[in-house]
């Protein structure tokens, strides 16, 4: 059966919606039982998916192995070269590995991080200029680790002509990068492209890329396979535009848009990064996002990893897994023992979700006792260590989630990096100078523990602070209802 990719998710940071159908005359409709199969059937492929489901980003972690170092086109803001340790950016690998090493590296990881879900393959270059190192890794894994779901993530030069590689592998979701729907544009991103043994440069090999990934989003879709698209917004070169790219997409069949920043410094020396070209303020996308997102569903989570990032979102794990350290581990990968902590994490996730209706429920009714007229809308910053929980210390934080919060709802809307302010006793006040830079929006930052000294800074620069240990949503709610209170006398 092939599933319409799109029309079940309309709606911005919400899992699929079990969509109304139109009821027979008999009361007894089978396009109602149908859909609501799709729709959990849907729900069933992302729910263990960190980047393509908002709410498994909490609780599944993610692998990729970097086996993929050349590219057939070049992007204006990629340079593979540069390698640090410490940053976590597309692109960025501290070693190549053969595929038996990734796939020794992906059991090892199983074994140790059980809720490892998703092993990706991201570069550093693209998988498919690189097809025999990429598929033979898929096979590996594939065939030791069948519970690892397989994910890929291309330019979709190649990709009609591996679609069938693809599908055979299982790999059930494919990232296309599509910058533009216009080669006069993708000139100005692109310096070129080479295919069939030819380099095209400007506007004939932004052409040539540009069919090459309409092609391919449509032999994503009769394959029955979740296409994510990628855009990396570029301030005045494709910003304006992406409302058009989000609008082809949808259109054609893709899942999820992931409008990413560009992320551009002279010392990464790309193209971008020499000319100066800057990335957008978090507004800007936020901006952008919002106007697509009365399309389809937005990818606001993603933290543009490393191309061997190990571990949930916003954690990099990847220096405890170095080659010299894995290669002296013994893979324990348990299929059985996997099954069970997956088991216990939905039970989590289901014991969340009645706390964050309980929540919801309470802040509607305050809501509506309080004299205000409108539903106003505020932003609180939360530190977290995952689990979908406020749990992490102020001072420990290295990025912060936003969620906008309103009487109906607290929304996860994009995440903040910042530098830890606990640094033993060293730039503290350089530190606090950046966090309230990142988070001068919010209304209150929601922590585990907070020291007296940033609290009371954080509060001469309104910002409140809550302590707590619980459900994000509830915590978040909780605050609103005191908020709306106070706003309200
Ligand atoms: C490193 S690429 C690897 C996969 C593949 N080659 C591609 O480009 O889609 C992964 C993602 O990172 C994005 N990316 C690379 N460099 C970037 C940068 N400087 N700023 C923002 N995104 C970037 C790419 O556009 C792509 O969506
Ligand atoms: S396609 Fe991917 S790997 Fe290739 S240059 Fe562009 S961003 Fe870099
Ligand atoms: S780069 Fe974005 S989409 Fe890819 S693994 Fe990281 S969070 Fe997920």
């Amino acid at each position: 059966m092939t599933l319409p990719a799109t029309g079940l998710l309309t709606s911005d940071n919400q899992e699929p919606i079990v969509t109304q159908a139109k009821s027979g005359g008999c009361g007894c409709d089978s396009n109602t039982s149908a859909t609501v199969e799709r729709d959990e059937r849907l729900l069933q492929r992302i729910a263990q998916h960190p980047c393509y489901s908002e709410d498994a980003h909490h609780h599944y972690a993610r692998m990729h192995v970097a086996v993929a170092p050349a590219c057939n086109i070049q992007c204006n803001y990629c340079n593979r070269k540069y390698d640090c340790a410490n940053e976590s950016r597309p692109g960025v690998v501290s070693e190549l590995l053969t595929p038996e090493e990734a796939a020794h590296k992906a059991l090892v990881i199983a074994g140790k991080i059980p809720q490892m879900t998703v092993l990706g393959i991201a570069g550093p270059g693209d998988p498919l200029a690189n097809p025999e190192k990429t598929f033979r890794t898929f096979e590996l894994i594939a065939d030791k680790a069948p519970d690892i779901k397989l994910c890929l993530s291309t330019n979709g030069l190649m990709l009609t002509e591996y679609i069938d590689r693809i599908k055979q592998l299982n790999i059930d979701h494919v990232t296309i990068t599509f910058n533009t729907i216009d080669p006069e544009i993708g000139a100005q991103i692109y310096s070129w492209v080479h295919y069939k043994r030819k380099r095209y440069r400007g506007v004939e090999g932004a052409k040539i890329l540009l069919e090459k990934q309409m092609e391919g989003l449509q032999a994503l879709k009769e394959a029955d396979i979740l296409c994510k698209v990628n855009s990396v917004m570029i301030p005045g070169i494709n910003d304006q535009h992406l409302v058009e790219v989000n609008k082809y997409i949808r259109e054609n069949g893709a899942f999820l848009h992931n409008i990413m920043p560009l992320i551009s410094a002279p010392e990464h020396g790309t193209h971008f990064g020499l000319t100066g070209q800057r990335g957008p303020s978090p507004k800007e996308l936020k901006d952008v996002q919002d106007n697509c997102a009365g399309n389809m569903k937005m990818m606001r989570h993603c933290r543009q990893c490393r191309a061997d990032a190990v571990g949930l979102l916003g954690e990099d794990r990847s220096q405890e897994f170095t080659k010299d350290k894995f290669l002296e581990m013994t893979p324990e990968y348990d299929l059985e023992q996997r099954a069970t902590v997956h088991e216990g994490i939905e039970k989590f996730k289901e014991e969340i979700k009645v706390a964050k209706e309980k929540a919801k429920a309470s802040a509607v009714e305050t809501l509506h006792a309080t004299s205000l007229q409108n539903n106003p809308k505020i932003l609180v910053a939360v530190a977290t260590k995952g689990g979908g929980l406020v749990n992490q210390h102020f001072g420990h934080a290295k990025e912060f989630q936003i969620y906008e919060v309103d009487g109906n709802e607290a929304r996860f809307v994009s995440h903040r990096k910042i530098d830890q302010y606990c640094q033993g006793g060293y730039s503290e006040e350089a530190t606090f100078e950046g966090i309230m830079k990142a988070i001068a929006d919010c209304k209150a930052v929601l922590v585990s523990k907070i020291g007296n000294c940033p609290q009371e800074k954080l509060q001469e620069a309104g910002i409140q602070t809550i302590e707590a240990y619980d459900v994000i949503e509830k915590v978040a709610l909780e605050f609103y209802e005191q908020y709306v209170k106070e706003l309200g006398k």
